[in-house]
């Protein structure tokens, strides 16, 4: 068991006090998913994987863009949150956002021997890239596919994705938060791993 007094050392917006980093923090407070803890044994074996955070096309536009459909949280609010929620895990985040997809499979490539676990939101490339599909089948990293909006409420093309069945697990509609839970569920795929 992680002790109370190791989780605020490692996460100080978790302590009792209440002392809050962001406002983004106070929306979705740790710990998230279900009234699950840390992990067990991590106190002891403490290792730190490398996560990559990937957003795809008109992603950079969150916070202005259809905010009745995405919210009104940015992408800068989002990856400064994934940061912090990393790190109190004992892990390591990078992010990267592109409206290309021939870049985006170059950060995919790049990852290969470098990131341990990818969290993806595709954007309309979900729904249309048999590259990035690919891609992520040739460096083979596991990864959690996380949309916004609930796709399958919308339009019929939103409705396949080209990565879903490839993924670990998928996260829709649940607005920002879907990326916490999906840093969660990576964090326990890692633990298990041994990672
Ligand atoms: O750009 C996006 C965002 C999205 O991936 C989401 O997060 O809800 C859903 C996609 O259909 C859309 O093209």
């Amino acid at each position: 068991m992680v002790s109370a007094r190791r989780r605020a050392d490692r996460a100080p917006h978790l302590a009792a006090n209440g002392r809050q980093t962001a406002s983004i923090l106070r929306q979705f407070p740790f710990p998230l998913p279900f009234g699950q803890n840390l992990g067990t044994s991590r106190t002891e074996a403490f290792h730190l994987s490398h996560l990559l955070l990937l957003n795809g096309p008109n992603l950079n536009l969150l916070g202005t863009r259809e905010p009745e459909v995405y919210g009104a949280t940015t992408l800068a609010e989002i990856e400064a949150d994934m940061a912090q929620r990393a790190q109190a895990l004992g892990h390591r985040l990078s992010s990267f956002q592109s409206n290309h997809e021939g870049a985006l499979v170059d950060r995919v490539q790049e990852a290969r021997g470098d990131v341990d676990f990818i969290l993806l939101n595709p954007g309309a490339f979900t729904h249309t890239s048999v590259a990035l599909r690919d891609a992520l089948l040739g460096v083979a990293i596991p990864f959690i596919e996380v949309h916004l909006s609930n796709v399958y409420s919308r339009e019929s093309f939103r409705h396949h994705s080209y990565f879903t069945d490839i993924a670990v697990g998928a996260i829709v509609g649940l607005g920002p938060i879907g990326y916490g839970l999906a840093l969660h569920a990576a964090d326990q795929q890692l633990t298990k791993k041994g990672k």
